[in-house]
């Protein structure tokens, strides 16, 4: 591992503009991958730690320069290429990108999402590129692509288990949550919708160059390119990307070895700075110490992904932590189930807004299903209008509610103790591996909450 992160910084101190504080570094750890840890001294509140200009960041606008360099058609100004090295370029007889990104125009680019052109153009150049030149030229990203996870790191997402051919972890998807198989569901969406955009240019290279590749290998790197964009994403106004929230993202080498604490507000924090204008607009990506002071040698340097449960990492990153005061659960499958039936109940909270995303968090049932089944159970329209109007508190409908609130924690109860016996009698049961260990710690995560909020009846 030292060698390639070495070579990352020999690569990212190619820019005036990078930085790394002198005070921390790369190493593994145990059950997180790679992780950032202070080596000694202190970082304290504002401090920079790492800041990294966006020549060296990739994103939509990086990669519409990028592929301009090898296509002199692609001209969107202030971003793409422009002039004589593009000309060099594009005569270069041995440089397979000129054949490959010529069957692009400016539309054809600029109407791809961030996903798609960029898994598109990582796969172009990390996977294609080796090769299409039979390993004589060299991706400018390729000290980036050399530090990510592999396959196997990220084999803990429900989504690669559905989607992969090869994925030895099929049998695992019906433990799924609720809340987990839906994440997993809309997943599916978007992987299935974008491999449909970019399939056909795929098809395309493998019949404009000969080799040994077929569709069936590349969807599968495929998988693999879209966890790591998605697992190492970080928010960044993309100006060519105003409209679309999703395409709003940039991949920042040595940033993204920051690990995930539940803790807001507490350690570090990103920040985009604008110090002067650069190829992309995009902004120099600068982490900066928080509220608590980094002191201890090997103390890891940590930030929050957002607030987020178990079941969200365990899908969008394929982790989950040990105790997380984010987990909820959406229970609007299980009240819909009482209620549905009852016509005047079902109408009155469909006409007041009330009809649906019914949780229960650590805190308990959420207003929206205390109010659904106060009505059901005590059908005191009158009482439940105050309730909305805020002129009555849910404390008057407590002991009304307590034995249905009581029998939706008792079943939820069983079903999870119930899903995690049934994991632990797999014949492939493995309490090591992250897949089945993850799935434990997400039921376990829910009993312990849904036994709180039973004692806290
Ligand atoms: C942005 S990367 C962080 C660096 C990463 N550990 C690596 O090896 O490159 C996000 C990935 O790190 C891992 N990760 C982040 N925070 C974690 C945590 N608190 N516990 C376990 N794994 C974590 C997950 O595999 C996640 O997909």
């Amino acid at each position: 591992m030292h060698k390639e992160i070495d070579q990352l910084i020999s690569w990212l101190q190619q820019s005036n503009d990078f930085y790394l504080n002198e005070k921390v570094a790369v190493k593994n750890i145990p059950n997180e991958g790679k992780g950032i840890v202070l080596l000694d001294g202190q970082i304290r509140r504002n401090e920079i730690v790492i800041s990294i200009p966006s020549t060296h960041q990739i994103n939509f606008n990086s990669v519409l320069y990028h592929i301009s360099k090898f296509n002199s058609n692609i001209n969107v100004p202030h971003i793409t290429h422009s002039g004589e090295e593009q000309d060099k370029i594009s005569h270069m007889y041995d440089e397979p990108r000129v054949k490959a990104y010529n069957i692009f125009t400016t539309e054809s680019l600029l109407k791809m999402s961030s996903f798609q052109l960029l898994s598109l153009y990582i796969l172009a150049e990390w996977i294609f590129l080796p090769k299409w030149s039979s390993n004589t030229i060299d991706s400018y990203w390729k000290p980036f692509f050399n530090v990510w996870p592999k396959i196997d790191d990220l084999k803990s997402i429900p989504a690669i288990w559905e989607n992969s051919n090869i994925s030895q972890y099929k049998l695992l998807l019906p433990f799924l949550t609720s809340d987990s198989e839906n994440h997993c569901q809309r997943l599916n969406n978007l992987i299935s919708h974008d491999w449909a955009v970019i399939q056909p240019i795929l098809e395309e290279w493998l019949l404009l160059f000969d080799i040994q590749y077929n569709i069936e290998d590349v969807y599968e790197d495929y998988l693999h390119v879209y966890f790591i964009i998605n697992s190492r994403c970080l928010y960044s106004e993309i100006p060519l990307k105003k409209e679309d929230i999703a395409s709003k993202f940039t991949l920042v080498p040595y940033v993204d070895f920051i690990n995930h604490s539940a803790e807001m507000d507490r350690f570090c924090f990103p920040k985009i700075e604008y110090t002067h204008a650069n190829i992309s607009d995009v902004g120099q990506f600068v982490i900066r110490g928080g509220p608590y002071t980094y002191k201890i040698p090997n103390e890891q340097i940590l930030f929050n992904y957002g607030p987020h449960s178990n079941d969200f990492l365990l899908n969008e990153y394929g982790f989950t932590l040990p105790t997380n005061s984010w987990n909820y659960l959406d229970i609007t499958y299980i009240i819909n189930d009482i209620i549905g039936n009852d016509n005047d109940v079902t109408k009155y909270l469909k006409t007041n807004d009330y009809w649906g995303e019914y949780t229960i968090n650590q805190d308990g049932f959420n207003y929206r299903a205390t109010v659904a089944l106060s009505l059901f159970v005590t059908k005191d329209y009158q009482r439940v209008d105050k309730l909305i109007l805020g002129y009555m508190s849910e404390d008057y409908f407590a002991n009304k509610i307590v034995n249905i609130t009581t029998e939706i924690l008792n079943n939820l109860l069983l079903e999870y103790q119930q899903k995690n016996d049934a994991l632990i009698n797999l014949d492939t049961y493995n309490e090591t591996d992250p897949c089945f260990y993850n799935l434990s710690n997400i039921y376990k995560g829910h009993v312990d909450m849904l036994t709180d909020v039973k004692n806290k009846l």
